[in-house]
């Protein structure tokens, strides 16, 4: 982490110390979104930062997830076409496909292990042995599937889970079981109000379930016999949920996580990490600008779903793509995983913004910031290089959501204008959702503490000094 310690005697919010990038390479940044903006996609932006930032030590185009598999080194296009020729056991991905980018896309092109953390080498490694396994074993259709969580967003995706089923019925079984983590609701269990009215009355009230997604209390119960396990609950309550379950899931189980998070119980973990290391399966992620009451209401927006195995991104992709909630796939899992944990602390960063009343400006600093230390996370711990994921939803886009209507951003903002501590207001604001972005800070800045980077992340360390160690929000912004 040589680089590391040479950007702390730069000025920390200069986007070249944050990244890590060398002063030559200051200018480019604002070049580079002048032509992204004029350009009309992806591909032109994406050969637009290669042309910015060659292939040096520090930005080689390695993805953080390198897959064995052959096709993670084709161009998006020729991705494209293997991921529909892999699919010989499940339809072609929905005719509702993004059409504005590739169905999989990857920049991907293998990755050299010497530059990598050891942290990054030993998820990588662990991420290609499972692979190996499990893409030689193609699934006999119809995949089973199990939710497990039914909070605001588990809520939210069992809506649409439960009608694409049924969209795709030759692929998918038609009967969905939904982990309720059982609690009384105006003198009912919520299970039983679940499945008589097909509504979660407390997580996602005034949204109406489809009648096949079943409520069970009882997650071995809900899990047995699914192929497909999509987990969506707080961070905090995976571990729990994955002991619970070992050794009592099908033979051909893969999971895929909507949980945006990350564990640092033994070092740092992705939840993906968790998820695999319990249950050993291979686990793909889904994140993006997705607050969950505007996708139950069916207002447009994008998701990422990142899957290294190209035929499981062409099944999520049926499983959750609709014409409202567009799914893009991309192989780089780890960032797109990042992504999503990471920008909850940022989102509490704005809502101390929002407290204090400091304006649009100052928002869209922190985004700015927030942003950097996002990428010179990803890059410092897990190897990440490659700048495109952050133009999927899972990257700008979920932290300008996050940042302007999240429940981090409330809370925070609420803090400063209360003082009664972050749980307390959990409890009064959020009806028994749960904040991620507080616990992310700590486990976040526990991890930067042990690596002596706190100075490297001045945000990140400064949301946790004033959620944990009292800091004066209104000297939070004065690090950065
Ligand atoms: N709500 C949103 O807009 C979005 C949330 N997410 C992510 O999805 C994940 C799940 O979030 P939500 O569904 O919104 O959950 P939530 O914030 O609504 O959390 C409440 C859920 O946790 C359950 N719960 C409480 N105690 C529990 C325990 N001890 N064990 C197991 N479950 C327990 C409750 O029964 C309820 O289902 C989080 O990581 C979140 O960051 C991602 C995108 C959007
Ligand atoms: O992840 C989210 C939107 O994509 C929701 O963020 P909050 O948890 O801050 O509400």
């Amino acid at each position: 982490m040589t680089h590391c310690d040479q950007s702390a005697a730069t000025p920390r919010t200069n986007l070249s110390a944050l990244l890590g990038l060398d002063a030559a390479t200051t200018s480019a940044p604002s070049s580079f979104f002048a032509t992204a903006s004029a350009s009309s996609g992806v591909d032109a932006a994406s050969r637009r930062l290669n042309a910015l930032f060659p292939m040096t030590s520090l930005l080689s185009s390695a993805p953080c997830a390198s897959s064995s598999s052959s096709s993670s080194s084709k161009p998006p296009q020729q991705v494209l076409r293997s991921a529909s020729a892999n699919t010989s056991s499940a339809p072609a991905a929905s005719s509702t496909s993004h059409s504005n980018s590739s169905n999989i896309s990857s920049s991907s092109n293998g990755s050299s292990k010497s530059q990598r953390s050891p942290t990054a080498q030993k998820s990588n490694s662990r991420r290609r042995g499972s692979l190996k396994h499990t893409q030689s074993l193609p699934h006999k259709m119809p995949y089973k599937i199990c939710i497990i969580g039914s909070g605001n967003w588990g809520s939210a995706i069992a809506k649409i889970i439960g009608n694409n089923v049924q969209a795709h019925s030759g692929v998918f079984d038609q009967h969905v079981t939904m982990y309720v983590y059982e609690e009384v609701v105006n003198g009912r269990k919520l299970t039983e109000i679940i499945n008589t009215e097909h509504e979660n009355v407390k997580y996602l009230p005034g949204i109406k379930l489809p009648s096949n997604v079943v409520a069970v209390p009882d997650v071995v119960e809900a899990a047995k016999d699914a192929n497909i396990l999509v987990f969506v609950v707080p961070h905090q309550f995976v571990i729990n949920i994955c002991k619970s379950l070992h050794g009592k899931i099908a033979h051909d189980a893969k999971a895929i996580s909507l949980i945006k998070g990350i564990d640092t119980t033994n070092g740092i973990q992705l939840i993906s990490d968790v998820i695999r290391d319990e249950l050993n399966i291979e686990v793909g992620v889904l994140m993006g600008a997705n607050i969950a009451g505007e996708v139950a209401a069916e207002n447009f927006c994008e998701t990422t779903v990142g899957c290294a195995n190209v035929r499981m991104g062409g099944i999520y992709k049926q499983l959750f793509n609709t014409s409202y909630f567009r799914v893009n796939v991309v192989t780089d899992t780890i960032a797109v995983e990042l992504c999503g944990a990471l920008k909850n602390i940022v989102g509490v960063a704005a809502g101390l913004a929002d407290g204090l009343k400091l304006g649009d400006n100052s928002k869209a600093a922190i985004i700015r910031i927030g942003l950097c230390e996002m990428m010179k996370f990803a890059r410092l711990f897990y190897n990440c290089n490659d700048f495109m994921v952050y133009f999927e939803s899972c990257g700008v886009a979920d932290l300008i959501t996050t940042c302007a209507g999240g429940r981090n951003r409330k809370v925070a903002e609420a803090y400063v204008q209360t003082r009664k501590p972050f749980q307390q207001l959990e409890a009064e604001l959020l009806n028994g959702q749960k904040l991620q972005g507080t616990l992310t800070a700590k486990e976040v800045y526990h991890v930067l503490s042990e690596k002596k980077l706190t100075q490297e992340f001045p945000l990140f360390t400064a949301v946790y000094q004033v959620c944990f160690e009292n800091l004066d929000p209104q000297l939070f912004l004065t690090s950065l």
